[in-house]
């Protein structure tokens, strides 16, 4: 790990950057706590070449719209947390100074299989420090997927699927008349059995993701009756709130935490240096 993150430092901001395969999520540590969180879209490789060469607080205020009242000076250079999942995307910051990449080494999760996405580990870590082992983490971006660790904190595995969005798009863009829909515009469940084609694509998706997600749960909870069970991610507020109406009894005991992986990294890199 690089020397910037060595115990001199301890006062300094933090930047941890997150980048999963729709967007870039951005979090602010100042002295070890999460100070302000954000999503954008993928930096361009000239703005990341641009805070390369001045990896300044000012040069970060025009890349992301941090607050401009931080109490950091404009010329402080601010050391970068990066995990991705993105490996084109990573290739972009090889050359920031003070970069702490953080890979599967990092994550002192037992039993990892060495194709493990770091988000993944970073996630089910932070829930399990956060709430305590065992615990089942549910990631609702891109992908959606379920991650559970044991009380030994070992990796018991998991499920990869295409999450709500992809689901979406992928009737929208493979098919001759399907039309093209989005999660943010959906405000109410559609009946399950639909009369128009709109309704008719929610219902399918929704509904079969709503009950894949219980089954999942159920499973788990034969595993360990006791595991905390936390949802992060893009679609989480959506996907708890659903859940809660459908299967009260396990929308009840979901924990939503959008900043779930900023934990996880806090934990692994932030409270460490
Ligand atoms: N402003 C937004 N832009 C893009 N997606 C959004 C937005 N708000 C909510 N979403 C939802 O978030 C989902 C993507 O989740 P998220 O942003 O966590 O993905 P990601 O971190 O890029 O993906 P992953 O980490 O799985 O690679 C999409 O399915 C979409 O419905
Ligand atoms: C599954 C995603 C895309 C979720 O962001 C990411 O964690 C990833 O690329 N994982 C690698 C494969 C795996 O986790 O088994
Ligand atoms: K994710």
């Amino acid at each position: 790990m690089n020397n910037y993150f060595s115990s001199t430092n301890k006062q300094l901001p933090v930047l941890a950057l997150i980048i999963g395969n729709s967007r870039l999520h951005w979090g602010l540590f100042i002295d070890k706590n999460l100070y302000t969180t954000g999503d954008i879209s993928h930096l361009p490789i000239s703005v990341i070449h641009q805070l390369a060469a001045y990896p300044t607080l000012d040069n970060w205020l025009t890349a992301i719209s941090l607050p401009s009242d931080l109490p950091i000076a404009p010329d402080h250079p601010i050391p970068v947390i990066l995990a991705s999942v993105v490996p084109s995307q990573t290739a972009f910051w090889q050359n920031y100074p003070h970069l702490c990449l953080l890979t599967l080494a990092d994550v002192p999760l037992q039993e990892m299989y060495p194709t493990l996405g770091i988000d993944r580990a970073l996630a089910v870590w932070g829930a399990g420090i956060t709430w305590g082992f065992p615990a089942l983490v549910i990631d609702a971006g891109t992908a959606l997927t379920f991650t559970g660790a044991n009380a030994q904190k070992s990796l018991v595995g998991g499920a990869i699927l295409p999450g709500l969005g992809l689901q979406f798009a992928s009737l929208g863009q493979k098919t001759g008349q399907l039309p093209l829909l989005e999660t943010g515009l959906i405000s109410s469940l559609p009946p399950r059995f639909a009369m128009n084609t709109s309704r008719a694509i929610q219902s399918g998706i929704i509904y079969t993701l709503l009950a894949g997600i219980k089954d999942f749960i159920d499973h788990w909870l034969l595993l360990f009756p006791e595991s905390k069970i936390i949802i992060t991610g893009g679609d989480s507020d959506f996907l708890q709130k659903h859940l809660e109406n459908q299967f009260p009894e396990i929308g009840n005991r979901l924990i939503l935490e959008k900043n779930l992986i900023f934990l996880g990294m806090r934990e692994v890199v932030i409270v460490n240096y």
